[in-house]
């Protein structure tokens, strides 16, 4: 039932040309129930009402569908909307006809005889429908760009209003050609206003946009693209035991909540759907490979939350304004940035927390990198765009640094926007703290230096470890905080800002007198409890090693004597021992670091650093306290003191270990980059599965896989 209207006069002031706030957020109000105006609503609509073109730029959820509801309400008439899917069409109007307002949409999938009373009503002299919605296929027809300048020559046409509208250029990630033929509404409706509206930040997208629709003189809004509320995360599927168990393991720590999953292929969506179904995880699988109706009904079931989980295509989703997303999962890698971004934002449009999580894996990567290439080399083999593109969210997945910052790059957001010396000065803060840091650690005497990075362009990798998996017990978000003391120091110390002019020694020195230069100032501070690695936490840790290392010694030739419980916790220990006090961070990247050395480690290795554990069991009776059994900080505050200088050195591969019987200065290896690791992991599947297959022989040496 249509609700009565408000007053148009007290909307649209012809005095001033412009509308009156007090009036828009009364219709915002009693049409919507928004107590107020978001971000540039307001400034957007107003521009509109007032016979202004305007370009809206606002993030995914943003609202920008208010700012062209609005204007239908404000004024008597009709604002056309161009939507690029027909469903997107569907649910608003269905959305807005709840609400009591008089809308419609036109397309061929509707039976002739609603159609036909469209059309009648629009021929009326009088229509009362205030928002018609059209796809650009229709606009392009002669006979509809008739009725509309009939409309537009009665002073009915409003407001032309083109939703998504970064599907006019090339450059965007959703192209639609037929959305090309909208450049024509300016010639055949040249003073209708019209309002472009999308999510899609990339520059040169924004010109194309405005150019092609020959917006004139439009008032250009921007938003923020940051989505504050959304967690963002990258698991690695070649470090994790099996992707699709740790999917499963993630939506059911996270509640019965409701989900998106985004696959590559058809295939894959059928098979994680039922893999899910299979776990007691409701779900369902959407692509364009199932007919209409199970379409439908899959997306019914969804959208009321009788399933929890959607398993889809990228097919699926634009436009569709479900509030209540906690979670959208990239299965597979999206093909650009500008598509995570959109893909990803489809998590939390009611402003609450919400997470995006990218699965990332090698092969995804491959075989991504190949379907690109190969349409590219199909379109124009001059065009390397699809690959560049690309290669921003590899870089997204593979850097180690802030996740939410190298989205809002992407974009050309600058989130400080130069308001301080070091993104306005960045040469000239780089060379004060290299002056800083040379003239103090020649003098010995500084009380804390760190060496800073604001980007981490430079030599990426070389010291990067993943900061970004939640490994504590509690599964709490707040764990890996930004504030967190212990991720500070490793910023600092691992921070790739070294002068280049310095050594590889000189630095390693820098970097062992910045790290005590840390624990010495952290001794007076009272460690906070959120940066104390609590017992949950070596729990799940000592978990993760275990997991790792029993595969690992299944595989591996003559390790009887190493048990894999002893050396996991041996090995955790040894871990908290260097970094307990340190904090949790720093903690949390030593056990990630472990981890992968185990994936690489040959048995020589491995034999060497847990020679401890070996000897214990070659004894067979451990004497007096086990080497295991968890030691109080302030032991091994002396111990560290003695092997410190030996730990924090990063080895050379060639070096020898020189191991004593009972306890030895534990001599870390490199840590490989993460291509290495993934790398080296596959020979050394690969090999491991040759010897299984053609027997293996015991006494052959272990194949000892160099680093690099
Ligand atoms: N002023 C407002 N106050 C509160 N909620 C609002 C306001 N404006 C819009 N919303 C709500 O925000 C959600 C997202 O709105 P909308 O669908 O228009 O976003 P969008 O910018 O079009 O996103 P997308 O790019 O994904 O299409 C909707 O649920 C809508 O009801
Ligand atoms: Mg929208």
């Amino acid at each position: 039932m249509d609700k009565s209207p408000l007053p148009v006069q007290n909307v649209h002031r012809s005095d001033k040309n412009v509308a009156g706030k007090e009036a828009l957020v009364k219709l915002l109000r009693w049409h919507f129930g928004h107590a107020d105006f978001r971000g540039k609503q307001l400034e957007a609509i107003q521009a509109v009402v007032s016979g202004r073109d305007c370009f809206c730029l606002m993030p995914t959820g943003g609202g920008k569908s208010i700012c062209y509801q609005i204007p239908a309400l404000a004024k008597p008439g009709i604002v056309l909307v161009v939507s690029p899917l027909i469903a997107l069409m569907e649910n608003q109007v269905i959305a807005l006809k709840e609400k009591g307002i008089a809308a419609e949409y036109l397309s061929s999938t509707q039976p002739t005889h609603v159609r036909n009373k469209i059309h009648e009503d629009l021929d009326s002299g009088k229509p009362s429908v205030r928002l018609l919605y059209v796809t650009p296929e229709l606009i392009a027809t002669k006979g509809f760009m008739v009725k509309l300048r009939k409309l537009h020559s009665r002073g009915l046409l409003n407001l032309i209003a083109i939703d998504e509208a970064h599907c006019i250029s090339s450059w965007g990630h959703d192209f639609r050609p037929s959305y090309r033929q909208l450049s024509t509404l300016r010639d055949s409706l040249a003073d209708v206003p019209v309002l472009a509206l999308t999510a899609t930040a990339a520059p040169k997208v924004q010109k194309d946009v405005m150019d092609s629709l020959r917006l004139r003189n439009p008032l250009v809004l921007k938003s923020s693209f940051n989505r504050p509320n959304i967690f963002y995360e990258v698991r690695y599927k070649d470090i994790l035991e099996n992707a699709y168990t740790d999917l499963c393991n993630l939506l059911k720590s996270c509640g019965n909540v409701c989900a998106i999953i985004y696959c590559l292929e058809r295939t894959t969506c059928d098979d994680l759907s039922v893999h899910l179904s299979s776990t007691g995880i409701s779900s369902a699988a959407y692509h364009a490979g199932l007919n209409s109706k199970l379409r439908s009904t899959v997306l019914d079931d969804w959208l009321s939350s009788k399933k929890q989980v959607i398993v889809a295509t990228v097919a699926f989703g634009m436009g569709i304004d479900k509030k209540d997303v906690r979670m959208v999962c990239h299965f597979n890698m999206p093909k650009s940035m500008e598509s995570f971004y959109q893909e990803s934002g489809r998590a939390g449009r009611d402003q609450l927390p919400s997470r995006s999580v990218l699965y990332y894996g090698v092969e995804d990567r491959k075989k991504m990198e190949f379907l690109l290439r190969n349409s590219e080399n199909k379109k124009s083999p001059s065009s390397k765009k699809p690959i560049s593109d690309f290669e921003q969210i590899v870089k997204y997945c593979e850097g180690s640094g802030c996740r939410r910052r190298k989205i809002l790059e992407s974009f050309g957001e600058e989130q400080c926007k130069k308001t301080c010396d070091a993104c306005k000065h960045p040469n000239q803060v780089a060379h004060c703290l290299e002056e800083l840091m040379t003239t103090a650690s020649r003098r010995h005497n500084s009380s804390r230096v760190f060496i800073t990075s604001s980007n981490d362009k430079n030599n990426e990798g070389q010291y990067s470890e993943f900061w970004n998996r939640n490994e504590d017990g509690s599964n709490s978000d707040e764990e890996i905080s930004d504030s967190d003391d212990g991720a500070e120091a490793g910023k600092s110390l691992t921070g790739p800002k070294l002068s280049k002019k310095l050594g590889i020694d000189e630095k390693l020195v820098l970097l062992e007198r910045a790290e005590e230069k840390y624990y010495e100032s952290n001794k007076q501070v009272k460690k906070s409890e959120r940066n104390a690695i609590s017992e949950a936490l070596r729990e799940s840790s000592k978990k993760r090693l275990l997991d790792e290392l029993t595969p690992v010694l299944q595989l591996l030739p003559s390790v009887d004597e190493i048990d894999s419980q002893n050396a996991s916790e041996f090995l955790e220990n040894e871990c908290y021992r260097k970094y307990s006090k340190a904090g949790k961070s720093f903690y949390y990247s030593q056990i990630a670091s472990t981890v992968r050395w185990l994936g690489t480690a040959s048995r020589d290795e491995l034999m060497t650093r847990l020679s401890p554990v070996v000897s214990l069991a070659r004894e067979e009776e451990p004497s007096g306290e086990s080497m295991l059994v968890t030691e109080p900080a302030e032991k091994i505050e002396e111990e560290d003191a003695k092997i410190h200088t030996a730990e924090s050195r990063v080895y050379e591969p060639t070096q020898q270990l020189v191991v004593s019987p009972s306890r030895s200065p534990i001599m870390l290896p490199q840590i490989p980059s993460f291509s290495e690791f993934v790398n080296r992991r596959k020979m050394k599947h690969n090999t491991s599965l040759d010897n299984s297959s053609e027997g293996f022989d015991d006494k052959k040496p272990a194949k000892i896989m160099k680093l690099q």
